[in-house]
C-alpha cells in the first residue's frame, strides 16, 4: 500500500514561509506530479514527504500512520535524485545492492532482488560494468535500478531526466510510465517540464509561490485552467492572450469586444462582471477557426512561421493589440512572411472562464 495524505503542511525557512497551506491526498497506484516554475517549492515538498527536511506544520501520513517524525531510512518510501551518485569504484550490481548491504540484507536476496529490477530495467547485460562505462541514460536506469531493490510503497522521482540529451529524455519517460503501469506502485515526480507532466502524471499538482494552484488531470488543467496563471504554465505553445473589453456580461453567454472591435459572444457566465470591464481572453494556438467559421475575426500579420514538419506554428501580429500570438496549423503550411490572415473564432470554442486577479480571464478549452 502506499497512501499519502497531506494535511495543512507548511514549511518555513529561516522564518521565511517557503511552503503553506498544503492538502493533497495521493492515492495507492497514483502517479502524481509535482510541477511548477523554478523556486515554487515542488523540491522542497518532494523532501518533506522524503523526510530529507523537517515538516513546520501539518501533518502527514502514510497508510494512515503519520511519518513526520519519521527518519527517512525507516519510512517506506525511495527516491531517485537528479544526480545519480552512483559509486564509481562498484559494479553496477553492487550500486543497486549496496544500501540492503548496508540494512543488512541477506546476500541471496539481495541477489534476487537486484537481478529482478535489473530485469524490469532491461540492465542485467550491464550489472558487472562500472558506472564510467554506461552512458548517462543507462546510470539513470542503474540509480532507478537503486531504489527498486529497496521495494518501497512510494517511488519519489526530484527531476530524474534533467541531466539527459532530449531525444534520450522522450525515451527515459516512456520507461518511466512503464515501469510504473508494471509496479502499480505510488510515485511522485518532480519536473518543471509541463510536457513531462503531461504525459506522465495521473494527477498533476501544479504549485506556485509554495502553495497548490490547482490539482487534477492533465487534460483537465489543460481544458479547465483556475487561473491563468494555470493556463499559461500548461500547453505547449503558451496559451495566447488578448485584451477584451466586457460589453454584455450574462449567465451563459458574454458580449465581449475584441482589439479588432468585433463583438463575440463567449459561452461563459460573466455575472460578476460590470460592461466597460477589462477582461483577458485566453485561446490556445488550435482554437482559431476558418474565418468564414468564426463568429469574430482578428486581422493579423504574419512575423515569422515556424515549420515543424508535422505542423507549423505562425507567430502573428494581431492588430490593435501588443505582442503575438502563436496559431497551430497542420503540417506544411503555405505562408508568405508578412502576409495578412483573418484569424475566425467561435466562442463556442472558448467556454471555460473564470476571474483572474480581479480581471475576468476567458479561456479557451
Ligand atoms: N535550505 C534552504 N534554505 C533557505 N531557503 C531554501 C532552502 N532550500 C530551498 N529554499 C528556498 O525555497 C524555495 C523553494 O525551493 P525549491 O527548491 O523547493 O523550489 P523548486 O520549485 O524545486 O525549484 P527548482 O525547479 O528551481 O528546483 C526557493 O525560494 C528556495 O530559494
Amino acid at each position: 500500500m502506499g497512501r499519502l495524505t497531506l494535511e495543512g503542511i507548511g514549511k518555513d525557512y529561516d522564518g521565511v514561509e517557503i511552503s503553506r497551506d498544503i492538502d493533497l491526498t495521493i492515492n495507492d497506484g497514483e502517479f502524481v506530479v509535482f510541477v511548477g516554475p523554478s523556486g515554487c517549492g515542488k523540491s522542497t515538498l518532494l523532501r518533506m514527504v522524503a523526510g530529507l527536511e523537517d515538516i513546520t506544520r501539518g501533518e502527514m501520513c502514510l497508510d494512515g500512520e503519520r511519518i513526520n517524525e519519521i527518519p527517512p531510512q525507516e519510512r517506506d518510501i525511495g527516491m531517485v535524485f537528479q544526480s545519480y551518485a552512483l559509486y564509481p569504484h562498484m559494479t553496477v550490481a553492487e550500486n543497486m545492492g549496496f544500501g540492503l548491504k548496508l540494512a543488512r540484507t541477506d546476500k541471496a536476496e539481495i541477489r534476487r532482488r537486484v537481478e529482478h529490477a535489473a530485469d524490469i530495467l532491461q540492465i542485467t547485460r550491464l550489472l558487472e560494468r562500472k558506472p564510467k562505462d554506461l552512458s548517462g541514460g543507462q546510470r539513470q536506469r542503474v540509480a532507478i535500478g537503486r531504489t527498486l531493490v529497496k521495494e518501497p510503497a512510494v517511488f519519489l522521482f526530484d527531476e530524474p531526466l534533467s541531466n539527459l540529451d532530449a531525444s534520450l529524455r522522450v525515451e527515459m519517460r516512456v520507461q518511466i510510465a512503464e515501469l510504473h503501469k508494471r509496479l502499480n506502485a505510488t510515485m511522485i515526480y518532480v519536473t518543471h517540464d509541463q510536457v513531462e507532466a503531461m504525459t506522465l502524471a495521473d494527477r498533476i499538482v501544479l504549485l506556485s509561490s509554495g502553495r497548490i494552484a490547482q490539482v487534477g488531470a492533465p487534460l483537465s488543467l489543460y481544458h479547465f485552467p483556475k487561473s491563468l496563471e494555470v493556463a499559461e504554465f500548461i500547453g505547449s505553445p503558451r496559451i495566447n492572450t488578448l485584451p477584451v473589453t466586457v460589453v454584455d456580461p450574462g449567465p451563459q453567454r458574454t458580449g465581449v469586444r475584441l482589439p479588432s472591435g468585433e463583438m463575440l459572444a463567449v459561452a461563459v457566465d460573466g455575472r460578476g462582471l460590470g460592461a466597460g470591464d477589462t477582461a483577458t481572453l485566453g485561446i490556445r494556438a488550435e482554437d482559431f477557426v476558418a474565418p468564414e467559421q468564426g463568429e469574430a475575426r482578428l486581422m493579423a500579420r504574419l512575423m515569422v512561421a515556424e515549420k515543424l514538419g508535422y505542423e507549423t506554428l505562425a507567430h502573428l501580429q494581431v492588430e490593435g493589440a501588443e505582442g503575438t500570438v502563436t496559431q497551430r496549423l497542420d503540417g506544411l503550411a503555405h505562408l508568405e512572411e508578412h502576409q495578412v490572415v483573418d484569424l475566425g473564432l467561435a466562442g463556442d470554442e472558448l467556454s471555460s472562464n473564470l476571474v483572474d486577479g480581479g480581471q475576468a480571464a476567458f479561456l479557451s478549452d
